[in-house]
Parts: C-alpha cells; sequence; structure tokens
C-alpha cells in the first residue's frame, strides 16, 4: 500500500556569479565566409554580475523543463534568452534526462551594453549545470558548448585577463591585470553588436590597437603602461555616431581616470583608476546624469 509512502524529493541547487567583462582592445582582423569577423582583444573580467540560480528537481510533481525568471519584467524568459538556451543546449548536447530546471536571473549588468551580460548568464548556467549533474565535462568541451551559443560565452566561462582571437573563442591566458578600479557609464540606448560589427567593414581603420605592447605591459605589472595602450576599434563606429561617449570619457579623464575606452561593440564606457577615492567621486558625479553607473573593480 502506497499509503503513508514518502515520495522522493531532491532539490539541487547552486548560485554563480555571471561577471561582466571589458574590452582592453579590440581590433578586427578581418571577415570569414560566414559573415563573422576575426578579431584581436584583450579583455578583462569586473567585478560586477549578475546572479544567476539554478535549481534542478527530481521527482517532484512539476512539469519538465526548463523555466527562466528574471527581475528585469522586460528580459525575455522564453527561448530568446541566452540562459534559456544555454540549458537547452546542455541537456540536449550531453543526453542527461532533463527533468525540472529552474533559473533565477538577479540582472545587475546593463542590457545590450557591450559587456557581455547575456553571454555572462549562458556560462552561468552551463556551469552551474555540469556542477549539480557533475556531468564530467572539461573546460574545452564546455567552451565549444557556449561558443554555440555566442562568441563570448567561451571567454565568459574562463574570465580572468585573456587574449582572445578567431572570433572570440581562442583564448590564451594573460597575467593578471593590475588591480584597479573600474567605473561603467552606460549612456541610456542600446547598440546592436551585430549591426557594429556590419558597419566596421565599411571603415577606414588607419590607428589600430598596439596588442602586442598592450601584451608586454600587462607581462611587466605596467598599469600605466596597459592605460596607455587603451584601443577599441568599434569606437569609430558607436562614438562616431553618439556623441555622448566622447564626452563621458572626457568626463572620466578630467575626474582621474588613468584610462578610459569604449567596451566592446558599446556603448558603454569606463574609466580605470588606480585611486579608489577618485574613482568614488567620478562614479558619483557621472551617476547623476546616467543612471546606468557603476563602480566596479578587475577580478
Ligand atoms: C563585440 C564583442 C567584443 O567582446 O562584445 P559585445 O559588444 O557584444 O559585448 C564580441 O565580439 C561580441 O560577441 P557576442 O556578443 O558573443 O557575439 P554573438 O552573439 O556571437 O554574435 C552577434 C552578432 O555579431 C556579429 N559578430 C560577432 C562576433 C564576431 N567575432 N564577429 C561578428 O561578426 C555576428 O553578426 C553575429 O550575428
Ligand atoms: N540573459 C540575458 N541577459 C541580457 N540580455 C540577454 C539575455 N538573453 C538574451 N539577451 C538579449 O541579448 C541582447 C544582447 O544583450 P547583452 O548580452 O547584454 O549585450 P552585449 O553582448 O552587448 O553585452 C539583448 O538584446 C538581450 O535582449
Amino acid at each position: 500500500m502506497l499509503f503513508g509512502k514518502k515520495q522522493e524529493i531532491t532539490n539541487t541547487e547552486t548560485t554563480v556569479y555571471a561577471r561582466a567583462k571589458i574590452n582592453l582592445t579590440l581590433d578586427v582582423t578581418g571577415k570569414r565566409e560566414d559573415g563573422y569577423h576575426t578579431v584581436k582583444m584583450v579583455m578583462q573580467s569586473v567585478a560586477l554580475h549578475d546572479e544567476v540560480r539554478v535549481t534542478v528537481t527530481h521527482g517532484e510533481k512539476k512539469p519538465r523543463g526548463i523555466v527562466v525568471r528574471c527581475n528585469l519584467p522586460y528580459l525575455p524568459v522564453d527561448e530568446r534568452n541566452l540562459a534559456y538556451r544555454a540549458a537547452e543546449l546542455f541537456y540536449e548536447s550531453t543526453g542527461i534526462l532533463l527533468e525540472t530546471c529552474e533559473i533565477h536571473i538577479e540582472k545587475r549588468i546593463p542590457v545590450a551594453a557591450g559587456l557581455a551580460g547575456g553571454s555572462a548568464d549562458a556560462a552561468a548556467v552551463l556551469r552551474a549545470l555540469a556542477s549539480l549533474h557533475a556531468a564530467g565535462l572539461t573546460d574545452e568541451e564546455l567552451c565549444a558548448m557556449g561558443l554555440k551559443l555566442g562568441a563570448d560565452v567561451p571567454f565568459c566561462l574562463r574570465g580572468g585577463t585573456m587574449l582572445a582571437e578567431g572570433i572570440g573563442e581562442e583564448l590564451s591566458a594573460l597575467p593578471d591585470m593590475p588591480h584597479c578600479w573600474v567605473v561603467l557609464c552606460k549612456p541610456p540606448f542600446a547598440v546592436s553588436t551585430k549591426e557594429v560589427y556590419q558597419a566596421i567593414d565599411a571603415v577606414d581603420i588607419r590607428q589600430r590597437p598596439d596588442t602586442a605592447g598592450m601584451l608586454k605591459a600587462l607581462d611587466r605589472g605596467d598599469f600605466a603602461g596597459v592605460c596607455r595602450r587603451l584601443s577599441n576599434v568599434m569606437e569609430l563606429v558607436t562614438a562616431a555616431k553618439r556623441r555622448q561617449i566622447g564626452e563621458i570619457k572626457e568626463f572620466l579623464a578630467e575626474n582621474g581616470a588613468n584610462g578610459t575606452l569604449m567596451s566592446g561593440s558599446g556603448p558603454t564606457v569606463y574609466g580605470l583608476f588606480s585611486d579608489e577615492g577618485r574613482a568614488k567621486t567620478a562614479a558619483k558625479m557621472l551617476g547623476r546624469r546616467f543612471a546606468d553607473t557603476f563602480l566596479t573593480e578587475t577580478v
């Protein structure tokens, strides 16, 4: 008789920090036949993160499937969400039985900002599921899975300071960037990465980042050398259209930033500061004009 028999319920849950990234250099070096561009860029993780809580439930009377929830009401929570797609891909490619997989995203990284927020969430879901299901996947296998979701996902899986080549997936670990404070400021418009890549084809790029010099500066732990070499060819597209990018850079430089740049396809602009006090003051002042202003640090 089943009466009184306890139903077995197992919930397994983990929370992963999905960190934002900034580009210290970004060069577009060519275009592949499939339309993707080859790049050479130095990427850096920062402490600003989304919190991604993944719960896998077995044996409960819940419908099977993936459920995504997010504190931002305007972000889609279906297949259009990269976190959803990451979970779907994980179960498809591992063959692990999908029962109930619930993902809660506490979003803090501004959206469509050049900070790889969506890619970071996807990477966090892959890491969380690999761990919860003890899937025994190597970093290479996870990165190959991540690349199917987006060019920035492999970097988000690894984090730290990295040189990224290919379309962003060929990663080489670099010495950690000297610790500094980072003021991030996103002006109030979104940028489509795809459109910026398309627009760059028509741009005559006369001055490219000194990637070799940046690598040497990182090798020496030379913060001033890093700041002197911050460079992003995508500013030629995004900053050319929107004067606020130049204005924010100027403001940061006038208020103690050791170096400034636009991150990725934009529009977020960042300032690097060796001095915490100056970074705090600059963030406070910028925050009065731009709500999406954050004080963070390199990790
Ligand atoms: C520009 C960068 C620099 O870090 O960052 P963001 O500005 O997005 O943060 C990245 O290359 C963005 O990578 P990610 O955002 O993952 O790109 P994906 O989702 O794979 O691609 C979005 C679209 O951008 C174009 N794309 C992307 C990457 C690449 N190397 N070449 C491209 O041409 C493609 O048209 C693609 O359809
Ligand atoms: N989990 C997610 N977080 C943020 N954006 C997401 C997510 N899933 C899908 N998107 C979509 O991806 C697009 C790019 O967002 P995001 O990754 O924040 O930009 P970027 O690559 O410029 O940093 C947005 O238009 C957004 O609607």
